[in-house]
């Protein structure tokens, strides 16, 4: 067997040439994660989102429970983990750069049209070790899950702890190479979508002993409308192969994921079973 590496794809031209788009498309079958770099993100703006996410956190409690951003909902630290804390913030208008076209085209050469006219939120993520038992040497702050998006763009500062598991079930790092590399990893809409060509990897956050503060902001790709079915179309099955999903609506499985506890890493294979 070959070894799949998880690639660094440069964005800054318009089309990935072949050898890059199946790099990509095997990776994002291994894995599910890759890197982009050349994303237009400069260095500058870089800092800014890290000293102002600083700020954000820093902020006395009662300010952040105030705080609304858009439409901004905040989670305290305690809730899900005494060293985690975030806000969701949706809009103003994040649909305007919500597109995933030419992602799926340069993967199958298939037009989407689903894939130009979605939502998106971000959620900002803040991580303190504090408090943290010295014995300890590695710390998950963050549950292993799968994300509830199509694909999630993810920004971080430079303090490492994001985990994917891979198939065989061990944890690895997910470690840029070069700190200014933005991480995406697929959803499980796209996962449903590609009928499991693109596989949405179960993830996780671990701080370790030391480590200082963690922040990072993901980006969520998600479907425009609650009543969107997700349904793999026949091009992407392929002949002689079946539908590994039924069809679903994003608020069915959006409901299915509240229910069960998305702490508990519930996932696609677990919601077919009901
Ligand atoms: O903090 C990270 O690196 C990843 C966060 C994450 O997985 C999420 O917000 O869903
Ligand atoms: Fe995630």
């Amino acid at each position: 067997m070959s070894i799949v590496e998880v690639p660094v794809i440069d964005i800054s031209s318009q089309s990935l040439t072949e050898s890059a788009a199946s790099s990509l498309l095997r990776a994002c079958n291994e894995f599910g994660f890759f890197f982009i770099r050349n994303h237009g993100l400069s260095k500058e703006l870089y800092q800014k989102l890290i000293s102002g996410a600083d700020q954000l956190f820093s902020s006395p409690e009662e300010t952040k429970q105030k705080l609304t951003i858009g439409a901004s909902s905040y989670i305290p630290r305690f809730v899900l983990s005494p060293f985690f804390e975030s806000f969701k913030v949706s809009g103003p208008n994040f649909s305007a750069s919500a597109n995933a076209q030419g992602f799926t085209q340069s993967l199958f050469g298939h037009q989407a049209t689903e894939f130009s006219n979605c939502n998106a939120y971000i959620r900002i993520n803040g991580f303190t070790p504090r408090g943290m038992n010295e014995e300890e040497e590695e710390l998950e702050v963050f549950k292993k899950h799968t994300d509830l998006s199509y694909v999630t763009i993810v920004f971080q500062n430079d303090i490492r702890g994001l985990q994917m598991r891979l198939k065989g079930g061990d944890w690895m790092d997910v470690r840029p190479s070069e700190d200014n590399n933005l991480v995406v990893n697929i959803g499980d809409f796209m996962e449903a979508w590609s009928n499991g060509r693109l596989r949405s990897a179960v993830h996780r956050v671990v701080l370790r002993k030391n480590n200082m503060k963690r922040f990072s902001m993901a980006f969520f790709l998600t479907p425009k409308d609650d009543d969107k079915e997700i349904y793999a179309p026949s091009e992407i099955v392929g002949e002689g192969k079946s539908r590994l999903y039924r069809p679903f609506s994003t608020q069915q499985y959006r409901l299915f994921k509240e229910k069960n506890d998305v702490n508990a890493g519930y996932q696609l294979k677990d919601f077919i079973r009901t």
